[in-house]
């Protein structure tokens, strides 16, 4: 790779959506990453209606009618963004479905898929002790997700590197992934009912190897 990567970005707002089941580092990267970007992060848990964080932390996983709302607000928040300076999003996107939606309100959207073995997941979710998400949803949320795909612009980066490690390797698959167009793609979910919460005032709060298995795209 020659040059840095951040210049090669600089024509365009980055719109970065790092994604991945519980504990699989989303909130960790996503803040490192957008130290480098030096654009805003936001981590999407936060915009959670609270039944949502309710139901997990009794150890219920979510279902689509839980997440559907909860991925609007998301994908306004990534509207707004594409509108000012560009962000990264940790948001675990599980599905092909929820990231259509989200790829569908704003251009450009890309999005990073940390993966790790069940193993080093579970033990780091464990670990964990001032979170909500009980590592008993592990399973559920592996089960739930389903991978990138051709067509998604996105890629894999293995998350038992160091976390400085799989930031290098992001930016890298940054600079030479296209900025994807996503006319074709059409919003799905409807509108949270009463969502008290605007992508607006979050974002006003939130300024905080490439995959040695390859891309996905
Ligand atoms: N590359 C890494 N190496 C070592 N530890 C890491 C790495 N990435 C994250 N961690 C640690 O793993 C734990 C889970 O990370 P983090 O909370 O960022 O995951 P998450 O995907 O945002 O989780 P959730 O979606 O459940 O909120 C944290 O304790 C974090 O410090
Ligand atoms: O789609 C989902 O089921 C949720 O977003 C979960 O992934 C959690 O919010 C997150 O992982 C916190 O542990």
């Amino acid at each position: 790779m020659t040059g840095d990567p951040i210049d090669a970005m600089s024509h365009e707002q980055p719109l970065i959506v790092v994604m991945g089941v519980s504990a699989a580092g989303k909130s960790t990267v996503a803040a490192a990453l957008a130290a480098r970007l030096n654009t805003p992060w936001l981590d999407a848990d936060d915009l959670h209606p609270v039944p949502n964080l309710e139901k997990m932390a009794a150890g219920v996983p979510l279902d689509d009618s839980d997440r559907w709302p909860w991925l609007d607000l998301v994908g306004d928040a990534l509207g707004v963004a594409a509108r000012r300076d560009g962000i990264v999003i940790a948001c675990s996107a599980l599905r092909h479905t929820y990231r259509d939606h989200l790829r569908a309100s704003a251009h450009g959207v890309r999005f990073l898929h940390l993966h790790g073995s069940r193993e080093l997941l579970l033990s780091r979710a464990a670990a964990r002790h001032d979170h909500f998400m009980p590592a008993s949803l592990l399973d559920s949320q592996i089960s739930a997700l389903e991978p990138l795909r051709g067509g998604e612009p996105g890629a894999r980066f293995d998350v038992a590197l160091p976390v400085d490690d799989v930031v290098e390797a992001a930016l890298a698959w940054m600079a030479v992934s296209p900025v994807p167009h996503t006319d074709h793609i059409t919003r799905n979910a409807t509108p949270a009912p009463g969502a008290g919460r605007t992508a607006e005032n979050r974002l006003s709060v939130a300024d905080g190897e490439r995959t040695s298995e390859g891309t996905e795209s």
